[in-house]
């Protein structure tokens, strides 16, 4: 597993394109026949990627975690974002996953496998684990099942659906939070205007991009950003310090998701579109 390390938001400063592309953007989470994964410092967040083909894919990385197996002390969340159907086998319990289907299983669960339905439409399934300190019950949950909330307008161009998964008031875990937010047809802006959250760092998976679409996605303390162009399926991490916002050259969708201090979504410290430099 590759391991990125936290960075100091004053080093920040110094950083060029390059050196802020290597430490938070994330390209290379779906490869056909693998799971990769990242360790992030921010939190201890692992991001991963499953593309099972003809054989099972174990969730596994004791060589990194030096535990028995991955969840002896964390939790992890999938989505399945292909069209194509995957299966989540935990501990002998088989979990079919559709489109957009999130699966949570807790602390303690060992054996974890995970499977296309069909090799040649194979699932891609999105994986996001945090430490965890007992077990909640493993949960599955549609799109329509998840909790909906409406942002955003047609005048600022960032309407958009959110939808949380596990979170306080769905499915319940001991500090991931996650969700899917679509933006409508013609509307382009995420997070804007953005917020920080000290308490928690957070991790954006943008899909549901043509191959020549980009996003412009926005980090850095609120009065000195940057900015990394993301393509379809790639990840970034954001710092608890960090603004998180994009907009995309089209609509698009992505995964939000959140370990820290506190569990608490609407835990937002807004900031002032006047502030932002
Ligand atoms: O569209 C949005 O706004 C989001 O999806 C925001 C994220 O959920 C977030 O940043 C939560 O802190
Ligand atoms: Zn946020």
């Amino acid at each position: 597993m590759e391991i990125r390390y936290a960075t100091n938001p004053r080093d920040f400063k110094n950083y060029d394109n390059e050196r802020v592309r290597e430490d938070f953007l994330i390209n290379n989470l779906f490869e056909k026949g693998n799971i990769n994964m990242v360790y992030s410092h921010y939190d201890r967040l692992i991001v991963g990627g499953a593309v099972p083909i003809s054989s099972p894919l174990r969730l596994e990385d004791k060589e990194t975690l030096k535990t028995e197996f991955f969840l002896e002390r964390r939790e992890v969340g999938f989505f399945n974002i292909s069209n194509s159907k995957g299966k989540i086998t935990v501990d002998g319990e088989v979990y079919e996953l559709d489109h957009r289907d999130c699966l949570y299983v807790g602390k303690g669960n060992k054996n974890i496998l995970i499977e296309s339905i069909d090799s040649n439409n194979p699932a891609k399934i999105y994986i996001v684990s945090a430490t965890a300190h007992k077990n909640y019950p493993t949960q599955k949950k549609s799109l329509q099942e998840a909790t909906h909330r409406h942002l955003g307008d047609d005048a600022q161009s960032n309407k958009r659906d959110l939808y949380q998964f596990i979170h306080a008031d769905g499915i319940q875990s001991c500090q991931l939070m996650m969700g899917m937010t679509f933006l409508s047809e013609n509307n382009m802006w995420n997070t804007m205007p953005p917020h920080v959250h000290d308490r928690r760092m957070e991790a954006y998976l943008y899909f549901d991009l043509e191959e020549d679409e980009k996003i412009m996605h926005f980090m850095g303390k609120p009065n000195d950003t940057r900015n990394i162009i993301v393509s379809n399926e790639q990840a970034v991490l954001s710092p608890p310090w960090s603004i998180h916002s994009g907009v995309g050259t089209k609509n698009y969708t992505f995964i939000w998701a959140m370990a820290g201090e506190n569990y608490t979504f609407d835990d937002m410290d807004h900031v002032d579109k006047n502030e932002l430099k």
